[in-house]
């Protein structure tokens, strides 16, 4: 999809040389032909609308980014209704605006913990305000003094028996609400997590709305304390978003404010719990988790696409004989640099597909009160999160390295887009929860329990334990069962090894605190073993187009022997390979990097990324580098005036005193 002008294709060359069809890869990447369609026609529409333009955005101050963000989503909301947009097409829309703002907290938080949370009755009451926009909500868990630890909040939710309603209050100052997204500015409703202190009794940690400014005029409600946080990493980025603080001085909610699905307060005072579980209270975040899966492929593949076209453009460095210079794709330094990135922004893809799926089979037999995988979605969600956003974060810095000086440059895209990216690290946790879950399997499989999903590996337990892989030339590492079976080994082993040095703690806790590093590794090896085995079970399913399946092949053994190059360590203090078979493994990746050079361009365009969305000029389709980068350069605000401002203050008085001093 090209929108950079009518300048020639520079890059045309290498997309000559591809050797898939690009075509059939858009409908592998998207899902379907239906879904390339739908986020092509989106995608125009945001890059052809003057009101989503963000190429001076980086220049913009707080307040004017802030305004712009406030304009973007006003006007796309209606968009969205003019043209009567289905909530695939909104989602996509939102996508492609590219500028984080109060709506993603409200339908990617508000909405969802109301949903999953609230009675069927509070949902009929708050979600059609939501949906048409009437109230905008935020998600308000996070406090100044507690983020990861939920069960340590501080706010607290008195119920007044006598009034009928619940006392928010702040007790302290570290028991502010600080960092959610929406809040500073925007909102006028929270979903606020609260201490439920009923009858004397503190019952931990509820959901409850609570209405924070007034509909008139958008002023705070009496008692309300509310404000932004303050600027953030990056120029332009994250700051779009008002983060926001908030305290309270005994406000008054009526009781049908708290949510009430899987706990209720009576009339009397009385708690009562139903049979739904506890950990329901934390499902909108599984929720979002598997959202921000999902948008790791997005922002690794931009910046993927950003750096792999760059690279075909630029060049250094000649032939002794004074012939054409050499691209700096053609480096195998940079290949392999930037081929197992390429390779990660398929996988990220593939697993946040099936992670999709996951968490709709998982919804559903929630409706049917079936519980039973609720554990392992969480797992896989948290495990999930953390690994791909901390990787995509390393990417994107990676592709900004690989473009040298260029990529320094605002107008790389590569700057905001880190800014932008890095934050997904931290929110939504950063713990491996699927250690627990870990523990807790190999401890199952010892009673001869036979475990289910992603974890059915471990049944195999006598196998995996004492296999050794039988990997003999460097092409044997082609079989995807080769590769399965020693990502399972290493997990496994790693796995049992934790288990085991804990059960020789004093106590569970402080064997589970003493290896907590290890534990945290063992986390990785699972995850890393999920994404290996969702990507080879991609290549199972028919993939049409002439070639598309041979490179999503090529991509796959990429991805997972970079992995193990890097892993070495693991899979050979495992036994699990030796290290000849350590060493045949990268001398594949050297071949396969070598195959997928003519196809690199090809698979970034399959992305079907408009040069609106890259937001970068050294990934234009077109490949026109360098004048764009040298007009960029005579748009920033300093090239306004030839001469400076502060050249008569500061500058001029300086040089003369210079040269009176070389006067003397
Ligand atoms: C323009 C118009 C357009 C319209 C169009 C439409 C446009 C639409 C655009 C919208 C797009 C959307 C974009 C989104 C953007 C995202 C932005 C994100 C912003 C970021 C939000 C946040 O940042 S929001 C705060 C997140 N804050 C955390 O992330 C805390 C982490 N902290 C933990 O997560 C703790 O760690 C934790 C587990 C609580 C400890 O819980 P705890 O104290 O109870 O402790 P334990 O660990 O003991 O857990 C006890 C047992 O519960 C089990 N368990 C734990 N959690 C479980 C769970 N979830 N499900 C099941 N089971 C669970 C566990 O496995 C144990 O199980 P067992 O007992 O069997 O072992
Ligand atoms: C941009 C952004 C947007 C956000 N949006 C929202 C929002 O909309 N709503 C909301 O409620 N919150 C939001 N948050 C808050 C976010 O969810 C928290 O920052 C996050 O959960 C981490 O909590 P924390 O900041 O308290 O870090 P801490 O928990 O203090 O973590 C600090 C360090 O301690 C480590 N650590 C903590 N506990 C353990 C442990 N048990 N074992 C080992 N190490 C540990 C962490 O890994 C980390 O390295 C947002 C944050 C950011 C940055």
């Amino acid at each position: 999809m090209a929108d950079g002008g009518g300048e020639p294709d520079q890059l045309a060359g290498e997309r000559a040389t591809a050797q898939f069809d690009v075509d059939g890869m858009k409908v592998a990447w998207a899902g379907s032909r239906h879904a390339v369609e739908v986020a092509d026609r989106m995608a125009r529409l945001v890059a052809s609308d003057p009101v989503f333009r963000k190429d001076t955005r980086t220049m913009l101050s707080r307040k004017e980014l802030f305004k712009d963000t406030l304009k973007k989503a006003a006007h796309a909301w209606k968009r969205i209704v003019e043209l009567r947009l289905t909530e695939e097409e909104a989602n996509l829309l939102r996508l492609y605006v590219d500028q984080p703002g109060y709506v993603d907290l409200h339908w990617g938080m508000f909405v969802p913990a109301i949903k999953g949370q609230g009675t069927e009755e509070q949902q009929k009451k708050w979600l059609p305000m939501a949906y048409k926009f009437q109230i905008i909500g935020c998600y308000a868990q996070t406090e100044l003094g507690h983020g990861s630890n939920v069960q340590g909040l501080e706010t607290t939710a008195t119920f007044d028996p006598s009034a009928d309603e619940f006392v928010m209050h702040s007790p302290t100052l570290t028991s502010s609400k600080w960092w959610p997204g929406g809040l500073g500015k925007a909102s006028t409703h929270a979903v606020v997590y609260a201490r439920l202190i009923t009858e004397g009794k503190d019952y931990g940690i509820h959901g409850f709305i609570v209405q924070l400014r007034s509909l008139d005029d958008h002023s705070p409600l009496p008692g309300v304390t509310l404000g932004d946080i303050g600027g953030k990493f990056g120029s332009g980025a994250y700051n779009s978003m008002d983060n926001g603080v908030l305290r309270f001085d005994h406000v008054r909610i009526p009781r049908d404010q708290m949510l009430m699905r899987l706990s209720q307060v009576t009339r009397e005072g009385k708690y009562v719990h139903s049979d739904v579980p506890k950990q329901l209270l934390y499902g909108t975040m599984v929720y979002v988790r598997q959202t921000i899966v999902a948008d790791a492929s997005k922002a690794l593949s931009r910046a993927v696409c950003i750096a792999v076209r760059y690279s075909a453009i630029r060049k250094q460095f000649g032939s002794q004989d004074g012939g054409p210079e050499t691209q700096v794709l053609n480096y195998k330094t940079q290949q392999s640099r930037l081929f197992p990135l390429l390779a990660s922004a398929y996988a990220y893809r593939f697993v946040g597909q099936w992670l999709k799926w996951l968490y709709t089979d998982v919804t559903q037999k929630l409706e049917a009160k079936d519980y039973s995988t609720l554990p392992e979605a969480h797992a896989c969600t948290a495990g999930l999160k953390s690994v791909t956003t901390s990787a995509t974060a390393d990417a994107i810095e990676e592709c900004r390295k690989l473009c040298g000086g260029h990529g320094y440059l605002n107008s790389s895209g590569l700057p905001e887009l880190f800014a932008v990216y890095v934050p997904a690290c931290t929110y939504e946790g950063d713990n491996v929860q699927v250690a627990r879950f870990l523990m807790k399997t190999v401890a199952q499989v010892a009673t001869g329990k036979q475990p289910v999903g992603t974890i059915a590996y471990m049944g195999n337990i006598q196998h995996l334990m004492q296999c050794k892989s039988a990997v003999n030339t460097a092409e044997d590492w082609l079989n995807p069962a080769a590769i399965k079976e020693v990502f399972e080994a290493r997990a496994l082993r790693m796995a049992v090894n934790c288990a085991q040095n804990i059960s020789k703690a004093p106590s569970q806790e402080e064997g589970f605190s003493e290896l907590s590093p290890d534990l945290l590794e063992a986390a990785v090896a699972h995850v890393q073993l999920i994404i290996v085995t969702k990507f080879i079970e991609k290549l199972q399913e028919d993939i049409p187009g002439p070639g598309v399946k041979e490179q999503l092949q090529k991509l796959c053994s990429i991805y997972a022997l970079h992995l193990l190059h890097k892993h070495l360590g693991d899979f050979l203090s495992t036994g699990c390979i030796t290290a000849r078979q350590g060493a045949l493994a990268n001398e594949l990746l050297g071949k396969l990097y070598a195959q997928v050079r003519p196809n690199a361009v090809a698979l970034v365009d399959a992305f079907d990324y408009t040069d609106h969305y890259l937001g970068s000029v050294l990934g234009r389709y077109d490949g026109d580098v360098y004048p764009a980068l040298y007009e960029e350069a005579w748009k920033d605000p300093l090239n306004e005036t030839v001469v400076p401002d502060g050249y008569q203050e500061h500058l001029r008085p300086l040089l003369k005193q210079q040269l009176k001093l070389s006067r003397l």
